[in-house]
């Protein structure tokens, strides 16, 4: 099986070690000359507690080479994915497994729509890793991954995407992977912008009552939302799942957090932004998001 890996990030960089490491095909596609000459001069380092460090030089192409693309991951920030679809879309052929994965609602299913002969698959991870340099990657979390078909085209495939086994990647399909994104985006839509606002770490996100009481009101609107799109999140209430995720993680800064601070754009649109649009189609108010969502844009404007 050939994968071509698509953003070569924290996460895509893991990806393509461990499918290069469990006997795969890989090929990076790297956007342009330049990355692609220092991606060649380095190799893709991966550093892992378990497996310890590895120097692995794993094939590597522009977005627009020519070759037909069999097996393809989407792996960029959730702003950036369907742009990078299309970059490689005439690669793409009939029997193409197209894999998208990020945080965030919203490009996947535009995905999904605008190729539906295509089979596009959704994924969702609770991995944590980060970029020590460009090509030099550290995996700082051990979660699981889950996938599962988002259009026609995927549901009609039988065989599973990832036969081999992974020593450090935890993947299993899911016959309902929209809910695995509800739940994603609603844990991430209630802790990514109050602790990017606060300036917190993920522990520190209910340490006051003040906090507290944002936090169980904006996991209220958070819910709300998600009951009128008939997608009822969890067994118990969002909050206590914030609660122990925001304790799981406690030492953390959020992704948001780190975008800002970073100065990079972040994907309030796709997180915070996805619950206030799908609110709005629903007739339902949120106002703690719509506040949260201006405040991330404008914080992210500052910064610039
Ligand atoms: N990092 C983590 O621990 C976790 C991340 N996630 C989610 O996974 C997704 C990926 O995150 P992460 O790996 O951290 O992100 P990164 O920013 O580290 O990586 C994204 C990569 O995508 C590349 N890219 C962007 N646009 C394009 C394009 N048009 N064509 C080709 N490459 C492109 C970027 O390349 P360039 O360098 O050229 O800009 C960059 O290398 C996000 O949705 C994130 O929220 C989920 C759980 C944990
Ligand atoms: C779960 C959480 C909040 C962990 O930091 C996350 O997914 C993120 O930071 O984007």
């Amino acid at each position: 099986m050939h994968w071509h890996i698509l953003g070569v990030g924290a996460i895509g960089s893991v990806w393509a070690a461990q499918l290069h490491l469990a006997g795969y095909q890989v090929t990076l596609l790297l956007r342009n000359k330049q990355k692609l000459l220092t991606y060649q001069q380095q190799g893709l380092v991966y550093e892992s507690d378990k497996l310890g460090r590895h120097q692995l030089n794993i094939d590597a192409e522009l977005i627009d080479a020519h070759s037909p693309i069999e097996n393809l991951l989407v792996v960029t920030k959730a702003f950036a994915s369907l742009e990078a679809l299309n970059s490689v879309a005439e690669r793409l052929t009939p029997h193409s497994q197209v894999v998208m994965l990020q945080n965030g609602m919203g490009p996947q299913q535009q995905a999904a729509a605008q190729y539906p002969h295509l089979s596009i698959w959704a994924a969702t991870t609770t991995d944590g890793a980060y970029l020590k340099k460009p090509f030099h990657v550290i995996r700082a979390g051990y979660g699981e991954t889950l996938y599962g078909p988002l259009n026609q085209s995927a549901t009609g495939f039988t065989d599973t995407l990832f036969p081999q086994v992974f020593p450090e990647l935890q993947i299993n399909q899911t016959p309902d992977i929209l809910h695995k994104l509800w739940c994603k985006v609603a844990i991430n839509a209630a802790i990514n912008p109050l602790t990017a606002l606060y300036q917190c770490k993920n522990g520190e996100l209910l340490n006051t009552v003040e906090r507290r009481n944002t936090v169980a009101d904006l996991c209220d609107e958070i819910s709300r939302v998600a009951n009128a799109c008939d997608q009822p999140l969890f067994e118990q209430p969002l909050f206590d799942v914030v609660a122990h995720v925001a304790k799981q993680t406690a030492g953390n800064f959020s992704s948001m957090h780190q975008d800002i601070l970073h100065q990079r754009p972040t994907e309030i649109e796709q997180i915070t932004g996805f619950i206030c649009d799908e609110a709005t189609r629903h007739g339902i108010a949120t106002p703690i998001n719509e506040a949260l969502r201006h405040e991330i844009q404008a914080l992210s404007e500052r910064s610039k």
